[in-house]
């Protein structure tokens, strides 16, 4: 498969002056949109200082205490910055490690992908090209013209596009994903997107928080979480739901819950703060918030 094979769409640009930027398909797509043309958080711009992969997805695995060092050193602040870091790349690499066997020829599609963080890091994984759709043309110059500096924007391309109506070819892409983003959209026309782009024997991925229906209902904790964010959480129940519906089957479904936990408690030290630290503790501890990676094959 070529690179161009991929994408029906021969006016996009690489260049922000040339972008084309089409509508939001509805007036809360244009929120959202909105949304993230402004958001400057340090907690993802410094982050993203550390090695110039920049995420807005949060963090796994244990924290390495080691290098925080005395929390009265001058440098801790620096330390904690760089280990939160550490611990979403680490996130990402975990999501990665699931989209299968993928070869340089291979073409990619990252569903909601940001400043474009996993995006290269699937480019200097596997070498092949890598296709990403958000609402926000500020977050699809960012990711380009990081590409650029990265001499790799011949393989690693944003562009401003709703996940739900891709200009990509009918089942071409070896494997797609979400990564924290699925929960701005309905989940059966997604997975309907995704099983429409990817190859038969291809692989989605998706990492993601989700109210547990074990709970009952999404909790107080998770409604602030909506509010924060503008976003609606969906259940474990309707993405699995949603999944079956559209020939997508699972091959793993992997609670990260305890993994993503310190990364909170640690955040929650910084000064980087946002204030929402709290209600994804309380939500993850009191069992009514899941944070899940899925992994399905397209039959
Ligand atoms: C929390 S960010 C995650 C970014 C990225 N996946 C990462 O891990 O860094 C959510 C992203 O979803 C995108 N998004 C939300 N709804 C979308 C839609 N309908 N179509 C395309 N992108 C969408 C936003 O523009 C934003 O880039
Ligand atoms: C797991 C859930 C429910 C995610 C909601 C989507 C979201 C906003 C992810 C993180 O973005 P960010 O990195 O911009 O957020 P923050 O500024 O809090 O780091
Ligand atoms: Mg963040």
């Amino acid at each position: 498969m070529t690179s161009t094979d991929l994408s029906a769409d021969v006016a996009a640009s690489s260049s922000s002056a040339a972008m084309f930027i089409p509508a939001p398909a509805t007036p809360y797509q244009g929120d959202i949109a909105r949304y993230w043309d402004r958001e400057a958080r340090p907690v993802n711009l410094r982050l993203g200082d550390v090695d110039g992969l920049y995420h807005h997805h949060y963090g796994i695995g244990d924290v390495d205490r080691g290098a925080l060092g005395d929390t009265g050193d001058s440098a801790y602040e620096k330390k904690l910055i760089a280990e939160l870091h550490r611990l979403e790349s680490a996130q990402a690499e975990l999501l990665l490690d699931h989209l299968g066997p993928i070869g340089r020829d291979d073409t990619l599609v990252d569903a909601g992908c940001g400043r474009g963080g996993s995006m290269v890091m699937a480019h200097q994984r596997f070498g092949c090209r890598v296709e990403g759709v958000t609402l926000s043309a500020k977050q699809a110059d960012f990711a380009n013209q990081r590409a650029r500096e990265l001499g790799i924007e011949d393989h690693v391309h944003a562009r401003v596009c709703d996940m739900l109506g891709t200009p990509f070819e009918t089942g071409r892409a070896a494997a797609s994903w979400n990564n924290e983003s699925s929960m701005y959209v309905d989940l059966e026309d997604l997975f309907a997107e995704h099983s429409r782009i990817l190859a038969t024997g291809g692989r989605y991925v998706t990492i993601t928080g989700c109210w547990n229906p074990r709970y009952g209902q999404p909790s107080k904790y998770v409604s602030q979480i909506n509010a924060h964010f503008e976003c609606n959480i969906h259940s474990r129940r309707e993405y699995l739901r949603a999944m079956a519906d559209n020939r997508l089957v699972p091959q793993a479904v992997i609670d990260l819950t305890p993994a993503t936990l310190p990364y909170w408690e640690l955040r929650a030290t910084s000064a980087l703060v946002t204030g929402i630290e709290k209600a994804f503790i309380n939500s993850y501890k009191d069992g009514s918030f899941q944070y899940l990676l899925i992994a399905a094959d397209r039959v």
